[in-house]
């Protein structure tokens, strides 16, 4: 109790006797849990990190978010930059460290580390580089949290989330690729410019490769059930005086253009992922374009990984979409898988 009676006459009595502020305050009743069991450890905390752990914290997809960079200062300051943001979130906890041992118990864990593209350079010239740096992160990660979904978005994706597979030791659906994920939502919206429509309600899939041989899958792509190519049969072909395959050019196009004009792409991917985050820790089996092994899917004879549409929970991937594609859309695949397969087997790891 404060009252005039605790304050004695030295300093040393004093601290014994007077009662802390929040001893004073709260009485306490039980133990606060160490965690909220939807931790989220971020790897590397550049453009992509921070646009993604961003997201996560300010959609309220997790509370508790683990940053892990091999850049010490970087970390403090993004620390206490997110922390001062607090008081407008839910009470996050937020950690950062260079130690794995930070991310112990991890949920989730998102793999965004490592170099990205220079203007006019393709995602595939930094796959030798960014497996190295896999292989000091991966193993670290599995040591501390080895029930962890891993989610990867380190360029080339599809093959990143195919080397991490390799170094962690986790079972397929457990691994996980931002794929085309983010090449929908680009195509999704170029659709919702053109009708007048909101992204939403605009349905189109892009398959395959996150990257210059994506596939879009027009013969899907609907309004209300409502399929375009029924309107106009040549949509998405050369032979459409609507031009509407230009939707798929500017997709592969986008990330070298806003590379171009702004050195790299940030705010669509961090909301990518938090959206792929949500639907693991929510459990949610939402439906989404990510990057999966493909073995045995649409005729596919090669061990790689590309994004088909899958049902996403806290299990990982537990289905792929049977999608009904046409004989072109199938070739489109297999060669995105060709051409994955022959990456690969160059690769040192
Ligand atoms: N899958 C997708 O849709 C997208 C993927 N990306 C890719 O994401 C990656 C990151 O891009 P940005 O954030 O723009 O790059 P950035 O250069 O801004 O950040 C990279 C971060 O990784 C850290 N890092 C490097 N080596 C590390 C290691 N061994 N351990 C821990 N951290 C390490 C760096 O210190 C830096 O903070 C690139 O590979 C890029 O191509 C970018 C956009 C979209
Ligand atoms: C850089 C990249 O992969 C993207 O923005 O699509």
């Amino acid at each position: 109790m404060i009252d005039g009676t605790v304050y004695q006459k030295t300093t040393a009595t004093t601290i014994k006797t007077m009662a802390s502020v929040k001893d004073s305050l709260l009485a306490p009743v039980a133990e606060t849990l160490p965690s909220s069991g939807h931790k989220v450890t971020v790897v590397g905390i550049g453009m992509v990190g921070m646009a993604s752990a961003f997201s996560i914290l300010a959609q309220n997809v997790s509370k508790e978010v683990c940053l892990i960079d091999v850049c010490a200062d970087k970390l403090q300051g993004e620390l206490m930059d997110l922390q001062h943001g607090s008081n407008f979130l839910k009470n996050p906890q937020i950690t950062a460290s260079t130690d794995y041992a930070a991310s112990a118990n991890s949920r989730l864990c998102i793999v965004t580390a490592g170099v990205r593209q220079k203007e006019g350079e393709s995602r595939l010239s930094l796959v030798q580089r960014n497996t190295d740096i896999l292989k000091n992160i991966i193993p670290k990660l599995v040591e501390y949290s080895p029930d962890t979904i891993l989610l990867m978005v380190s360029n080339p994706v599809d093959i990143m989330t195919y080397v991490a597979w390799k170094l962690s030791g986790l079972p397929k659906n457990r691994v996980i690729g931002s794929g085309t994920n983010l090449d929908s939502s680009r195509f999704r919206f170029l659709m919702s410019q053109r009708l007048g429509v909101a992204p939403t309600s605009c349905h189109g899939w892009i398959i395959g490769e996150h990257g210059d041989s994506s596939v879009p899958v027009w013969s899907g792509v609907n309004i209300a059930g409502v399929r375009l190519r029924e309107l106009n049969p040549t949509i998405g072909t050369g032979e459409d005086p609507e031009k509407w395959n230009e939707l798929h050019k500017q997709v592969v196009d986008s990330a070298y253009e806003v590379i171009k004009l702004k050195g790299y792409t940030s705010w669509a991917i961090g909301l990518s992922t938090a959206s792929l985050a949500s639907a693991i820790l929510r459990n949610t089996s939402s439906v989404a374009a990510v990057s999966t092994s493909v073995l045995g899917e649409h005729g596919i004879d090669k061990d790689v990984f590309l994004s088909l549409p899958c049902v996403l929970n806290a299990n990982g991937v537990t289905s792929v979409v049977k999608q009904i594609l046409t004989e072109d859309e199938v070739q489109q695949l297999q060669k995105s898988a060709n051409i994955m397969a022959d990456v690969q087997a160059g690769l040192k790891f």
